[in-house]
């Protein structure tokens, strides 16, 4: 991996995290972003540190081994997105943000615990599909990386009770959209709240995931 490729990867990383920041989809010192190096490291936002006001140079840098080699102390969540890559070689990034909408429905007690938001549209069929929620666990906690272990080989999101989602993709930018779009859509499923919406059928949903397949 070039010193290059490092270069725009951690510019990238602050520039998505000033833009989720700015457009209130994180706030405080709260969420994290990870991607994966060609070298089998990974590059992570600092524990403690405003997704909106990133220093790349001060991105914490793991090896392989998941040593820091440079950077800051990485997040707190960095087991967590340890986990997630373990069991998806296929993604690139992950993003964890504590987005209002999604944590408003990672609280509702009657919420399907197997996929949090039914599928409103073809649009978040696509980009997100089925939503497990993850039980509640302290921020940080070593062990929620066993619980998300158990979900991430099959789904590239999921929700964590009472906290937020976790959600990876191909690249930084598609896991980005990916959070953008559950964001979204959460927000459309608290608004029809007790209103019985009209969802995509079984049927209409297998469609667009036999056309249109995630990562
Ligand atoms: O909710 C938490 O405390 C973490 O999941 C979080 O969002 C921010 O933690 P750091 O990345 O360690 O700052
Ligand atoms: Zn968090």
């Amino acid at each position: 991996m070039s010193v290059h490729d490092d270069n725009r990867l951690r510019e990238q990383i602050a520039m998505f995290g000033q833009s989720l920041f700015d457009r209130g989809l994180t706030m405080g010192s709260s969420g994290n972003i990870s991607v994966r190096l060609a070298d089998g490291g990974w590059l992570m936002t600092p524990t403690n540190a405003c997704l909106g006001r990133l220093d790349p140079a001060r991105i914490s840098r793991l090896d392989s081994e998941r040593r820091l080699l440079d950077g800051d102390r990485p997040t707190k969540e960095s087991f967590l997105h340890l986990a997630v890559y373990g069991e998806r070689p296929q993604s690139g990034a992950i993003v964890h943000l504590h987005s209002t909408h999604s944590v408003a429905v990672s609280c509702l007690p009657e919420i399907d615990p197997g996929d949090c938001i039914p599928p409103l549209t073809a649009y978040y069929v696509m980009r997100v599909g089925k939503l497990p929620l993850v039980p509640y666990h302290m921020p940080g906690d070593p062990t929620l990386g066993d619980a998300v272990r158990g979900l991430a080989g099959k789904h590239s999101a999921v929700l964590l009770a009472n906290h937020g989602p976790v959600v990876a993709g191909k690249s930084l930018e598609a896991a980005v959209y990916a959070t953008e779009e559950l964001e979204e859509t959460a927000r459309l499923f608290l608004l029809l709240r007790g209103q019985n919406p009209r969802c995509l059928s079984d049927a209409q949903v297998a469609e667009l995931e036999a056309r249109f397949l995630r990562d």
